[in-house]
C-alpha cells in the first residue's frame, strides 16, 4: 500500500545518493562504467557477472533493489570482480586492486554510518511479502 511505496521510494533517494558519492569519487573511475568488451575481449570469459556504478543506478532507477542488502550484492559484485580480473603482482592491477578494497571499504562504511536499522527492516518485511 502507500506506506510501502513511500518506503521504497526513500530507498531509492538513498541508493541514488550512496551511489552518486562513489561514481563522483576519482578513485572510483575504473568501476563507474561497464568494461569495453572490444577493448577487453577476455573479460566475459574470467568474469562470470560483469557489474558497475552506471548500471546500479540504472537498476535503482528501475526499481530493482527493494532492500540494501540486494544493493550491497551488486556493489560487491563490482569490487570482487576487480580482485579477480587483476591478479597480477603489477603496478596496474595492484592499483586497480588497492582501488576495489576502498570501494567496499567505502560503501559499506557508508551503510554502517547512515542506513538505520529498522529502515532495512522494513525494506526486509516488504521483500517478504512480495
Ligand atoms: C574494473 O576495471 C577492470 O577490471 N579493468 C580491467 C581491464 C583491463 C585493463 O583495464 C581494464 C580496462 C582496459 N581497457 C583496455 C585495455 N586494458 C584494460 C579495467
Amino acid at each position: 500500500e502507500q506506506q510501502e511505496e513511500d518506503t521504497l521510494r526513500e530507498l531509492r533517494l538513498f541508493l541514488r545518493c550512496v551511489t552518486d558519492r562513489l561514481i563522483l569519487d576519482r578513485r572510483f573511475k575504473a568501476f563507474s562504467k561497464p568494461v569495453d568488451k572490444e577493448q577487453v575481449p577476455d573479460y566475459l570469459t574470467v568474469v562470470r557477472h560483469p557489474m558497475d556504478l552506471s548500471t546500479v543506478l540504472s537498476k535503482i532507477d528501475r526499481q530493482k533493489y527493494i532492500t540494501v542488502r540486494e544493493y550491497l550484492h551488486d556493489v560487491d559484485q563490482i569490487w570482487e570482480n576487480a580482485l579477480e580480473y587483476n591478479p597480477e603482482d603489477d603496478p596496474y592491477d595492484r592499483q586497480i586492486r588497492h582501488r576495489a578494497c576502498a570501494l567496499k571499504d567505502t560503501v559499506h562504511a557508508i551503510i554502517k554510518d547512515e542506513l538505520k536499522e529498522d529502515f532495512e527492516r522494513s525494506c526486509e518485511q516488504i521483500k517478504e511479502t512480495r
